[in-house]
């Protein structure tokens, strides 16, 4: 994977993002040098995507020790604080709070105060290069899945503004391009934060990858046209059955790709998996504020006195995915019993802390 342009940056003393919120039109780097200015760039989405986030979270730890010391506060207390505010920024995505945990582990290794501040800047340096490992893993694994000449349908942002690193089902479009495998990229906009006609058609345009942005309706009449030979998404959490938590949108794709039979590839790192949750009915779905629906830009669309329901993300069912492109390797159909290789995996990695599960059915690197 040729090298990307950064979309985080950390230089010991602060967070520094691409605003997200102010793409395509402006290139704005905010600076973040507190916890609270970190939760607040979560929550307003100048930083999104799982993995970004479980990023940022784990640069506000760093920066919560750091204020610790100077100040003299007591250590645990003050990661403890910090850890409880950036856990109520955004609930899906699980690679917030797997970050935390590797940010809280990262410190009670420490021998002292000091120690920590320098192990938890560490480990934010650490965490963007694992990054950048997993999403070239990513984008090769799901390059070999895809077809010369493949027209993929992709839905929300998962690109490197998404992982800080490549990216991760937009990380296996780049690589299928630079493998001279791609023919072409349907980008759903992705109301109503429009992630992919603000983030995804910036990054593609910078790539010279070939796409056409379209709405989001019209995604299913593609598939149903035989326009599209692959559908690949992203992933907030992956339950221990193999549902998958996505950008609001994503079962309708999963559906309509089961229902015309093309296949339905998630693009996900281990981080995004979470043992401890059972299933997709067991995952907590974001609920945004009404203004994201109500308005278009800066514009309201809907009368007054309209009640919205805006859900951020949906959960598609184990069953209606194909394949799961890891870091680590691609978890085939049916995921829902291969799932267990992946877990193990996970459990070596995390030394042992979820418990070892056997299975089969992961494709080894
Ligand atoms: C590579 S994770 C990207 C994932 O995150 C997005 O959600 P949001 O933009 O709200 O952070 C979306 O679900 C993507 O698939």
């Amino acid at each position: 994977m040729t090298e990307w342009f950064e979309s985080i940056k950390w230089d010991g003393e602060a967070l520094v993002l691409l605003d997200q919120t102010r793409l395509p039109h402006e290139e704005c780097w905010v600076r973040c040098a507190t916890v609270d200015e970190v939760a607040g760039a979560i929550s307003e989405m100048k930083v999104r995507g799982a993995p970004a986030i479980g990023l940022a979270a784990a640069a506000g730890m760093a920066l919560a020790a750091k204020e610790a010391v100077r100040s003299g506060r007591e250590l645990e207390a003050a990661l403890e604080q910090a850890c409880a505010t950036l856990a109520r920024t955004r609930p899906t995505a699980v690679n917030l709070f797997w970050a935390l945990d590797r940010a809280r582990e990262t410190a009670r290794s420490a021998p002292s105060a000091e120690e920590a501040v320098v192990r938890l800047s560490r480990l934010v340096d650490v965490l963007l290069e694992e990054q950048r490992e997993s999403d070239r893993a990513i984008g090769d694994y799901g390059a070999a899945l895809l077809p010369d000449g493949a027209r993929v349908l992709t839905h929300c942002n998962t690109g490197a503004l998404a992982t800080g690193a490549y990216g991760t089902a937009l990380g296996v479009v780049r690589r299928a391009h630079e493998l001279g495998k791609l023919a072409l990229v349907y980008v759903d906009e992705s109301r109503p934060r429009l992630q992919g006609a603000r983030l995804t058609a910036w990054e593609l345009l910078r790539a010279g990858v070939p796409f056409r942005l379209v709405v989001d309706a019209a995604a299913a009449s593609l598939i149903a046209r035989g326009l599209v030979d692959a559908v690949i998404v992203g992933a907030d959490r992956i339950a221990a059955n193999g549902d998958v938590a996505n950008k609001i949108g994503t079962l309708g794709l999963a559906v309509a790709a089961r229902h015309f039979g093309v296949p339905f590839y998630v693009a996900a790192p281990l981080s995004t998996f979470d043992p401890g949750t059972p299933d997709g009915a067991s995952i907590r779905i974001e609920e945004r504020n009404a203004e994201e629906v109500l308005l278009v830009g800066q514009e309201r669309v809907a009368p007054e006195g309209t009640v919205v329901l805006n859900p951020a993300f949906d959960v598609t069912p184990a069953e209606l995915v194909t394949a799961i492109i890891t870091d680590v390797g691609v978890v085939a159909s049916p995921v829902k019993e291969h799932i267990d290789a992946l877990l193990g995996e996970l459990a070596r990695r995390e030394g042992g802390r979820l418990g070892a599960v056997q299975g089969a059915g992961i494709l080894p690197r």
